[in-house]
């Protein structure tokens, strides 16, 4: 049995909860940050030494610069984004040398999947998901299908063999969509992939082999998750979700981690909620309170520059999440954005439309569009939070805050983001 050398760490909202940070900071401990899931809809805004970093595909463990990073296998890649996110940070002077693979059997992200992906959102008209266009659910459709292309097939040598499948791919495609994908360049997309292809061969790894291999090593081994619980394809808000298994689960099925391994399960959860592009979100705050959080949260989509929509904590979904994820302790994030707040609330219950009253979280999302969420109010510290690095400086209204939730998840909050930089966080 190996020893546990594997932390988690898992959004349990709708995303954009601050993970790119928390992972930024672990990784000072951590030998391998490794991403289990998702593609470039991910968006990290990580602050380090006064420099601003975009993630989107690429781990957040590159930014420290002794951390060896993997592009796992239940990831998606689109490999012109994966290579001018990596010139993006050369360009800020970090140096990725050396330190970042990809596993062979993750599967490839097309032009193709994109343009299908902005295909279907149109065809479902008011319905759409309010995706990020980047052809994640295309992408993984085709994995589940069996006619996606894996990172492995994409190689100098058998060049012939991936031509032929690609071509098969788009082929099926245009058998189903017509003259709506007439505008889609074929030749193009194929000639700028075997011009990619000898630069990927390098960092193209058997993840399997090479994950086992750093746990021999008894090597620290950091888990990112991307988007979050409320968007994994099973448990989130369905069909409102992204495509793939943004849950505990995502981490053993795109890692090859042993369950043995694990020492931590870390969610990050929000002090309010923030959600971007469409389905229900019922402590969803259509005003005054609504703007001021987006605006001094400054709650705008890192991938898409959507405004993300924004509202008070929902404890029903995430005591949900903690039931799916078994957080072993939380990152409590953006708990300043509360500062000038008078009062503070919490959904801790859901009204149904017969009058019953319910703490757990419906499977139906219809559901959520007719319930009507039950709060706890707090009153508001009206304090400045930046300043405090530790947690007896906390005023003591955020920390009744703090308690409550942990009593209601019945889970540690470990830790307490106080503002956006490195800096800006107190561990208990
Ligand atoms: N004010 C404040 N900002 C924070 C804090 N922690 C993180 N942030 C910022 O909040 C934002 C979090 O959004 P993202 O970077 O999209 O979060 P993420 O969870 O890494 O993103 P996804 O993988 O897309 O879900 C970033 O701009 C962070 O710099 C905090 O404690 N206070
Ligand atoms: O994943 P796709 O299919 O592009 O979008 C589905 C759904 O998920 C939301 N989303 C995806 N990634 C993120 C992320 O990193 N933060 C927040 N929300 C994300 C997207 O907006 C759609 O609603
Ligand atoms: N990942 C994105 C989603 C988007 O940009 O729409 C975000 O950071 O919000
Ligand atoms: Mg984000």
């Amino acid at each position: 049995m190996s020893s546990a050398n594997v932390t988690i760490v898992l959004g349990t909202q709708f995303g954009d909860e601050g993970k790119g940070k928390l992972v930024d900071i672990l990784t000072e401990s951590a030998d391998v940050c490794a991403r289990s899931a998702g593609g470039n809809n991910a968006g990290h805004t990580i602050v380090a030494n006064g420099i601003t970093y975009d993630f989107h595909l690429l781990p957040s463990g590159l930014v420290n610069p002794k951390t060896v990073n993997l592009i796992g296998t239940g990831v998606v890649v689109h490999v012109p984004s994966l290579f001018s996110e990596l010139e993006a940070l050369h360009a800020k002077g970090l140096n990725t040398d050396g330190r970042l693979f990809v596993s062979s059997r993750a599967h490839i992200v097309l032009d193709l999947h994109q343009f299908v992906d902005k295909l279907s959102e149109v065809a479902l008209g008011k319905a759409k998901v309010g995706t990020t266009g980047k052809g994640i659910g295309p992408s993984y459709s085709t994995k589940a299908a069996r006619t996606g292309l894996r990172i492995d097939q994409l190689k100098p040598e058998t060049w012939v063999n991936f031509e032929r499948h690609f071509r098969q791919l788009v082929a099926n495609y245009r058998q189903q969509y017509g003259s709506l994908l007439d505008s889609y360049d074929e030749e193009g997309e194929l000639k700028k992939l075997k011009e990619l292809a000898p630069r990927i061969k390098p960092l193209v790894v058997d993840a399997v082999a090479w994950i086992n291999e750093q746990t021999k090593q008894k090597k620290e081994i950091l888990v990112e998750g991307a988007n979050a619980l409320m968007l994994d394809l099973d448990y989130g808000t369905y069909p409102y979700v992204t495509s793939s298994s943004a849950s505990i689960g995502g981490a053993f099925t795109g890692l090859a981690i042993s369950p043995f391994s694990i020492k931590k399960i870390v969610g990050v959860a929000k002090a309010y909620l923030s959600r971007v592009g469409n389905g229900p979100m019922p402590t969803e705050q259509l005003n005054e309170i609504g703007d001021y959080l987006q605006s001094k949260g400054r709650e705008v989509g890192v991938t898409t520059g959507r405004k993300r929509r924004c509202g008070w904590l929902d404890l029903v979904m995430l005591k949900h999440s903690t039931l799916v994820n078994h957080y072993t302790s939380l990152n409590f994030t953006k708990l300043d954005v509360l500062d000038d707040l008078k009062e503070i609330k919490a959904a801790v219950a859901y009204r149904l439309p017969n009058g019953e009253v319910s703490e757990i979280f419906p499977t139906n999302t219809e559901d959520l569009d007719v319930i009507e969420p039950i709060y706890k109010t707090f009153p508001g510290w009206q304090k400045d939070t930046t300043v405090c690095t530790k947690y007896d400086e906390l005023p003591v209204e955020a920390k009744e805050y703090i308690k409550f939730i942990e009593e209601f998840l019945g889970v540690k909050i470990e830790s307490v983001g106080c503002g956006p930089s490195r800096e800006n966080i107190i561990f208990r």
